[in-house]
């Protein structure tokens, strides 16, 4: 506020009237504005969110979109569209807020009004770029959070002055605060009621404090307002729906809402919507809370885009009034920081949409303010002096013109969303965000009224500009005051402005005047042939209808008449009702036809919904989304088949070399079957050879301890002398055991009496001829098995230690 607090007080009016600008408006020096435009990139997917773009249909760099389509002809084509930024997909809310708000906000705060408005296709993420989610806020909660934290210990408690007009304020009387805190209350009163609308977008009080308390990273701008100074901020909030301005913080329970008129303020050209509410808000909770309340008033409905999609286009403003501590009359311009969300542009029959209903009128309102808004971009864009932009074809662009032609900050935030069905309506929206961000406006105009001093409002009655309604409990039935009714009726820079303004009026009303008596000529014209043709036809036809009487006269078909003409016109109609006949059991038969082929693509898009997650009603739509489905899962079903052919070639190859290998196993066994054959034969041959050779007697010079120590090495070798070598190897223990039982039962067989025993054992004692451990030996060897296996590998399970091969064979030969 640095310009105005300098020379606010040097302006003063010693008489207290009303404040006259001080302008030249020959003398103003014309600059040039522009507006801001960034895009952001709605995800493929919102329940899983991720930075992934349509590759397809949209390339993307920082600054600039590129998207690819087909034509009629199916020749490709690309168009690509600047900005001065592009959000991808993730950018996140705080983001957003740091690049594109925060430096209108410090705009806002050096006393310079700023429009922040989203624009997109529906169900392109306008208003959750707004609003947000208690989690995730949007621009909306971000905004009041940084302007409260900004100017916390400037807000002045007690209300002197209020907003008025466009950039005005009036004095407040004590009554008028008290009956503003009583609709105040009655406002957050309400918002604890529950939601009645299906449609109600209303965040709830505890989602707003959770919103708060999320809202910790927004940061503290430096204001201009003064030691001496304070302010207060005051709340507005309208929608412009089919057309007409509603004002949704206006509390009238359980009526309906009149509309507003649009009324025009002199002091900077612009259009405000008159009798508009303004409530002055404490704090950030106070002015969300008003936020809340309009949005529940909000036109709000389920299309086949959106569940919960906008049908105005609604605009939050928060308006900030400065003035002296000490004076409590004086006041610098209100300025204002509004956030607009557009409703989403539609194609009609794209959407599958009736032309009847109030949906429809609601669209068709849509799109046509929305076409205004275009055309005005593209008119200030050609800065043709000679044409006017079309500001008068819709309130919205009524309401805004302040903005679009260059008075304050406007700054476009465009949503786009990549879904393929909507690539027509989100080309055209980049394409005219791109020409707005390309647009040059000459301000022309005096300069805007933020830029004047304003003194001493005279003193009016708040309550008239809105408690007007006789059944409100908190509204006394105040007598109504003129709304313009102001005692500066000789301001000669207001006549100008005046007078100008009506110039420009003249102009545009000239231009229609003009266009209309074209077309009153062209239609003229057209008429004047249609009645040419008309009276040539009729000409023609008389002449004909003259030839067939002459004709029948010749014929004397006349005299014949009666039966011959009679019969063939009851024949004719009979032919002709047997044909109605004819066709009508047809239409029928199509009829029916056409409605069973209803039921059946009723049942068949009802079979389809319930296989697939498929919202909508139209057959079109169905199956397109089903087709999308099904080529997901063809996708996904050919990725697995591939992956589990690919597994099953790498078993094929694992079983060849497993049959390799066994193959290569199985000769070896043959081999190795053939070697043990051979071996064994070998074996017995030696057995059968030591069998027959003679005795070695070196064996009965052994001592039992070396023979014993012979055995150890798992090898018995009985050498006698190099000549003859008997290898015994470990003995199978069940062989051997069975070799023992059996010789005992032929010992049981031969059994000698004991005395020949004892002579035996006496013979052995006196030194009798001493059995011959060789002997002993071989006669052990003897019971081995026919198929015993001389090598201990080929036995390893059981074997005999060397000791107890030893002891066996003593028993042995002791029995024996
Ligand atoms: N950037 C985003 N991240 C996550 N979800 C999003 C994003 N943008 C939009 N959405 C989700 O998409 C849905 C539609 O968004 P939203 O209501 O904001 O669209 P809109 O443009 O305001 O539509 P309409 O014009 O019909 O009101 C919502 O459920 C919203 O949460």
């Amino acid at each position: 506020m640095a310009t105005p607090s300098s020379t606010l007080l040097m302006s003063s009016n010693s008489d207290g009237s009303s404040f006259t600008p001080s302008m030249n408006v020959g003398n103003v020096t014309p600059s040039t504005a522009s507006y801001t435009v960034y895009v952001r990139i709605k995800p493929l997917d919102v329940l899983n969110p991720s930075n992934a773009l349509s590759e397809e249909h949209y390339s993307v760099s920082d600054t600039s979109i590129t998207t690819t389509d087909s034509n009629k002809k199916h020749e490709m084509h690309q168009n690509t569209y600047k900005f001065a930024k592009v959000f991808l997909p993730l950018a996140s809310q705080t983001e957003i807020f740091a690049t594109a708000i925060e430096p209108r906000l410090r705009d806002f705060f050096d006393s310079t009004d700023v429009l922040i408005f989203s624009y997109g296709t529906s169900s392109s993420g306008k208003s959750h770029t707004m609003q947000g989610t208690p989690s995730n806020p949007g621009l909306i909660p971000r905004v009041l959070k940084s302007i409260y934290e900004s100017v916390s210990g400037r807000l002045e408690s007690d209300y002197k002055l209020a907003p008025y007009k466009s950039t005005q304020a009036v004095l407040l009387s004590k009554s008028d605060l008290e009956l503003i805190e009583k609709q105040k209350q009655c406002l957050f009163d309400s918002l604890t009621a529950p939601a009645q609308e299906s449609g109600d977008v209303t965040i709830s009080g505890i989602q707003a404090a959770d919103m708060l308390a999320s809202l910790d990273d927004v940061s503290i701008l430096p204001t201009c307002i003064k030691d001496d100074e304070v302010c207060s901020l005051w709340v507005s909030f309208f929608e412009v729906y089919n057309e007409q301005v509603f004002d949704l913080l206006a509390f009238r329970k359980g009526q309906k809402l009149p509309p507003l008129g649009i009324n025009m303020d002199r002091d900077d050209n612009s259009y405000y919507p008159s009798k508009l509410e303004h409530l002055p808000a404490a704090s950030w909770d106070e002015a969300y809370n008003l936020y809340r309340f309009g949005k529940k008033n909000l036109h709000v409905s389920s299309t086949l885009l959106n569940r919960k999609s906008s049908r105005s286009h609604c605009v939050f403003t928060i308006k900030m009034l400065i003035r002296p501590k000490s004076d409590e009359g004086s006041y610098y311009p209100t300025v204002s920081f509004s956030i607009c969300d557009l409703a989403g542009s539609e194609r009609m029959m794209a959407h599958g949409e009736s032309k009847t209903g109030s949906s429809f009128q609601e669209m068709k309102s849509i799109n046509n303010s929305l076409l205004a808004l275009n055309k005005c971009f593209l008119t200030l864009k050609r800065g043709n002096n000679t044409v006017l932009p079309p500001f008068r074809d819709s309130n919205l662009t009524k309401l805004i013109k302040k903005f679009l032609v260059g008075h304050g900050k406007l700054v476009m935030i465009a949503t786009i969303s990549q879904s393929p069905e909507l690539l027509p309506e989100t080309q055209h929206i980049l394409k005219m965000t791109a020409i707005a961000l390309t647009t040059r406006v000459v301000v022309k105009d005096p300069a805007p009224a933020s830029q004047m001093m304003v003194r001493n409002t005279p003193r009016r009655r708040f309550s008239t500009n809105y408690l007007r309604e006789p059944g409100c409990k908190h509204r006394p039935n105040l007598p109504q005051i003129a709304e313009h009714a102001q005692p500066n009726s000789d301001n000669s820079v207001e006549l100008t402005q005046q007078l100008f303004q009506l110039a420009l009026e003249k102009e545009t009303l000239l231009q229609e005047i003009r266009t209309l008596s074209e077309w009153k000529s062209r239609a003229l014209d057209e008429f004047t042939k249609k009645q040419r043709e008309y009276d040539s036809l009729m000409e023609s036809h008389n002449r004909q209808q003259q030839r067939i009487t002459q004709l029948e006269a010749e014929c004397g078909i006349a005299e014949a008449s009666g039966t011959s003409w009679y019969k063939s016109i009851l024949e004719l109609s009979k032919k002709m009702s047997e044909r109605a006949r004819e066709d009508f059991e047809e239409k029928v038969n199509l009829q029916t036809d056409l409605y069973a082929t209803r039921m059946e693509l009723k049942n068949i898009i009802l079979t389809i919904k319930e296989q697939f997650p498929i919202d909508s009603n139209d057959p079109h739509q169905v199956v397109q989304r089903m087709l999308y489905f099904v080529k997901d899962m063809k996708t996904a079903a050919t990725e697995e088949i591939a992956e589990y052919l690919e597994a099953l070639s790498k078993c094929h190859a694992e079983l060849a070399a497993g049959k390799e290998t066994i193959t290569n196993l199985s000769l070896k066994v043959n081999q190795l079957e053939e070697e043990l054959t051979l071996c064994r034969q070998s074996e017995l041959e030696k057995v059968e050879t030591e069998k027959t050779a003679p005795i070695d007697n070196t064996l009965s010079d052994m001592d039992e301890n070396e023979y014993c120590s012979v055995r150890s090495s798992r090898r018995l070798r009985c050498t006698t002398d190099g000549v003859q070598r008997l290898e015994v190897p470990c003995i199978p223990i069940r062989e051997m055991k069975t070799s023992t039982k059996k010789k005992r039962r032929t010992k049981r067989a031969s059994i000698k009496p004991k005395d020949a025993s004892l002579e035996s054992d006496d013979q052995t004692e006196v030194g009798g001829p001493r059995r011959n451990p060789r002997r002993r030996l071989l006669g052990d060897i003897d019971c081995l098995p026919d198929d015993f296996v001389s090598d201990d590998r080929l036995s390893p399970k059981v074997q005999l230690s060397p000791g107890s091969a030893m002891k066996t064979l003593r028993s042995s030969s002791r029995r024996k």
